[in-house]
């Protein structure tokens, strides 16, 4: 319920015209739908992950769908998170669509992020493990590489209802990384700087993000 309040919330923000960028995760899930409700004219949609893309087709959103390539700007992103800090470092992955939703969020005018109170926390990571989408032929050795580099212990994620390693969208696999303690803004970048490295679940560059929160007491908490 919580989660279809924000999407709600976060429709309104949606003029007809705008390329809006769709987040992927059960929260963005409920945006999509709340936007096919909205029937809100000339939008063009970008999906950040296969999941969104057949979710957003599946509710009639499908001829307003377009690949990044296809746009040349973003007005307005809309997506979830695994964790927020109260100065927006945003963690995300957990559904493994950080690539794609990177570029999206990254690029948008404006990046709306939506999140339930359990997910507004002190530091990252806090309960998630930081993911990190890496090029397959290199997973061992990238992940060893930054257990070595920067302590903790990274693993390869493996899925349900498949065996081996989970795929992205983009043909990559993810490495879960559990640091030894909390994570500042730099650590996107130094992860980054690894060879292998295709993209980090940090996003630590958008702190002009506007933050929805759904409290436990059924009001929204903006910041
Ligand atoms: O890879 C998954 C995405 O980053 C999601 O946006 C994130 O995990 C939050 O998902 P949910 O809204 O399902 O908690």
């Amino acid at each position: 319920m919580s989660k279809a309040t924000l999407a709600r919330e976060a429709v309104k923000l949606v003029k007809p015209g705008m390329v809006v960028g769709l987040g992927s995760g059960t929260t963005a899930r409920e945006f999509i739908k709340a936007l096919a409700e909205a029937r809100i004219d000339g939008v063009v949609l970008v999906p950040t992950s296969v999941d969104s893309e057949i979710l957003a087709q599946e509710v009639g959103l499908g001829n307003a769908l377009r690949p990044m390539w296809a746009v040349d700007h973003v007005d307005l992103a809309v997506d979830g998170a695994d964790e927020v800090t109260r100065d927006k470092l945003i963690l995300k992955g957990r559904g493994g669509a950080l690539l794609r939703e990177k570029i999206v969020d990254y690029a948008a005018e404006m990046f709306v992020v939506l999140i339930e109170e359990h997910k507004l926390v002190e530091r990252i990571p806090m309960a998630s493990p930081v993911p990190i989408e890496v090029v397959p032929w290199a997973w061992r050795f990238v992940a060893r590489r930054i257990e070595r580099e920067f302590g903790g212990s990274a693993r390869l994620r493996t899925g349900e209802g498949k065996l081996g390693p989970v795929v992205t969208d983009n043909g990559n696999y993810i490495v879960d990384w559990t640091p030894p303690g909390p994570l500042d803004a730099s650590a996107e970048d130094r992860l980054k700087a690894v060879p292998g490295v295709v993209e980090t679940g940090i996003f630590s560059k958008r702190r002009d993000a506007v933050v929805l929160v759904a409290r436990r007491d059924g009001t929204i908490l903006s910041f």
